[in-house]
């Protein structure tokens, strides 16, 4: 069984506050996995050490078979480039770029433009007829499918997803959820945090912390 995540004893803490607390879980390739729990459970303090926008206070993230935390700060940034796609509740995208600008800007960084790449990303989402408009010009439905071909266009096998759909409605929530589905399907491993149930569970299996402790986790009826 291949994993491509795996925390081992992963605690982090914030002054006294012990947000993760001995959290060991594994996910394995092509597996689409829920995170869920109460507000402060911990959720995103886990997506941001999983993705290293955060540091643990102990233990281990091993993505791919590389624990990252051995790198140098180059080599650190070019792995998680290779590995990650990230998708937030906040667009975050930058408002006086087109949405074909924005995915371009994501090649930039990662490493040459192709325009025609980013092109294809855009109509994978559905927005082939939006792509030379700026962020405000886009139904918030629209602006996170650019954020998820931004998240898609350097290939990365694993997605990190929080909250994707926290500032959507209800059609643009499923409308979200079945594109990253469909990413899923195609071989993409998606970790998303969600608070909704429904969301939840169309995915392979929830995993629930409570008090930043790994509570209990569900397979998914197909
Ligand atoms: N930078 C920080 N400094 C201090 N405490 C923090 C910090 N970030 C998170 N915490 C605390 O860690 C705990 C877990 O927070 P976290 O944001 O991971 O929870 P969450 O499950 O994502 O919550 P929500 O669903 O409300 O977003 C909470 O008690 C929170 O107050």
């Amino acid at each position: 069984m291949k994993y491509v995540i795996e925390t081992q004893h992963l605690y982090k803490k914030f002054g006294n506050v012990t947000a993760l607390d001995d959290i060991n879980i594994r996910i394995q390739e092509q597996e689409f996995v829920a995170i869920m729990g109460a507000s402060g459970s911990g959720k995103t303090t886990l997506m941001n050490i999983l993705t290293g926008l955060d540091t643990a206070t102990e233990g281990k993230v091993i993505l791919d078979g590389v624990d990252a935390a051995q790198l140098d700060e180059v080599g650190r940034q070019r792995f998680r480039a290779e590995k990650i796609g990230l998708v937030f509740q906040q667009f975050h995208l930058i408002p006086y770029l087109t949405a074909l600008e924005n995915v371009m800007l994501a090649q930039h960084y990662h490493s040459v433009i192709d325009e025609k790449a980013a092109k294809a990303v855009l109509e994978q989402v559905g927005l082939a007829h939006r792509i030379h408009h700026r962020p405000n010009q886009l139904s918030g439905g629209e602006q996170q499918r650019v954020c998820i071909a931004r998240a898609l266009v350097n290939q990365p096998p694993v997605i990190f997803a929080d909250e994707p759909t926290g500032n959507l409605d209800e059609q643009n929530e499923h409308l979200v959820l079945e594109l990253l589905k469909n990413l899923n399907a195609q071989g993409r491993t998606i970790v998303m945090v969600t608070h909704n149930p429904e969301l939840g569970a169309l995915t392979d299996r929830t995993i629930y912390l409570h008090h930043g402790k790994f509570l209990k986790e569900e397979c998914n009826a197909k």
